[in-house]
């Protein structure tokens, strides 16, 4: 299980940021080459992401560089360069199967150039479209590599033609459908930042609907979000004490023979047990038990 309770975006072109990526905690750093980047400045940020990653250890943080999406001119100068690189993923905006499989295919002739195992390099997927929303399943299904869908919800705000609100409500289906797709082909899925860096509040409460609609991260902005991000995504003390008590009433109930128990008045079987373990496992990986 990999963790990606937060990912943190900062535009390539920031020599600053891409310097102090690693320290700031975020579970995965997205170096980005598209929206944050002006269109004169995209020569630049691929030297300067390429100059980052030779001088700074990002050992432990996962390292995905956002290419321009398939249809610019920019998309197949940023693959050919940025794959070389060896990130660990290449994010992919605007996602659709047919750009899914052509990103695969010049992955496949690039590792094979540089002498790479194949697959080495993954692909995340922004979803951030309508017509990306309703082919998401077909988009991770092209490719093999792909271990993660992210949702843009600046981007499909725009293509729906609707108003962003902070309740985030015209996501809704978009969400739904994604982590649905998600689960399905057991890839993660990270759900679209929250743009006010100011708001604490609105961030926590934003992540919490996240996690319980089943997204396994957030993407973040700035730095001063990854706290908050982390701490709804950590299991609390009182969640790994159930779940402890969980799995021993389960060795208990299997000494008698039993699938299925009570504890504390309330039936417990294998898709209760299983969700004990998932948190006690994500416990281990954040360090807490
Ligand atoms: C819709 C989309 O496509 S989202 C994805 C693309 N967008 C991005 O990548 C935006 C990334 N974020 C940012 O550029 C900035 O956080 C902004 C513009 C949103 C806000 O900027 P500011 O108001 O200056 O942020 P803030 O005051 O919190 O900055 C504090 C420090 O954190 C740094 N910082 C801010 N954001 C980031 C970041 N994403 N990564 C690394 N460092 C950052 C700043 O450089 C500053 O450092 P300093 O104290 O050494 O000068
Ligand atoms: O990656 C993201 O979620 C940010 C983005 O591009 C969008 O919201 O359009
Ligand atoms: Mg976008």
């Amino acid at each position: 299980m990999k963790l990606r309770r937060s990912m943190l975006f900062m535009p390539g072109n920031n020599p600053g940021m891409l310097q102090t990526a690693p320290i700031f905690g975020a579970d995965s750093v997205i170096l980005d080459l598209e929206d944050a980047v002006a269109i004169t400045e995209k020569d630049s940020a691929r030297i300067l992401i390429r100059e980052a990653l030779k001088s700074n250890d990002y050992e432990g943080v996962e390292v995905v560089i956002r290419i321009n999406p398939m249809s610019t001119p920019f998309a197949h100068d940023d693959i050919d360069a940025m794959a070389r690189l060896k990130p660990d993923a290449i994010l992919l905006p605007k996602a659709t199967p047919e750009d899914m499989k052509e990103l695969d295919e010049m992955l496949d002739r690039i590792e094979k150039e540089e002498g790479m195992e194949p697959g080495t390099i993954k692909v995340h997927a922004l979803v951030e479209t309508a017509y990306g929303v309703e082919t998401v399943y077909e988009t991770i299904k092209v490719s093999s590599r792909c271990e993660a869908v992210l949702l843009g919800g600046e981007d499909l705000a725009a293509d729906l033609a609707v108003k962003r609100s902070k309740d985030s409500e015209e996501l809704f289906y978009a969400r739904t459908k994604i982590v649905n797709a998600c689960k399905a082909l057991k890839v993660a899925s990270v759900d679209t930042p929250f743009t006010d860096t100011n708001d604490y509040e609105g961030l926590r409460a934003d992540t919490e609907k996240a996690k319980k609609l089943g997204f396994s991260g957030k993407l973040s902005i700035n730095p001063r979000q990854i706290d908050t991000i982390h701490e709804v995504y950590s299991p609390t003390e009182a969640e790994i004490h159930h779940a402890r008590r969980v799995m021993y009433a389960k060795e208990e109930a299997e000494k008698e023979g039993l699938g299925v128990f009570s504890l504390d008045g309330k039936m417990v079987d294998l898709p209760i047990i299983n969700r004990a373990q998932h948190t006690l496992d994500v416990a281990k990986l954040i360090g807490l038990i």
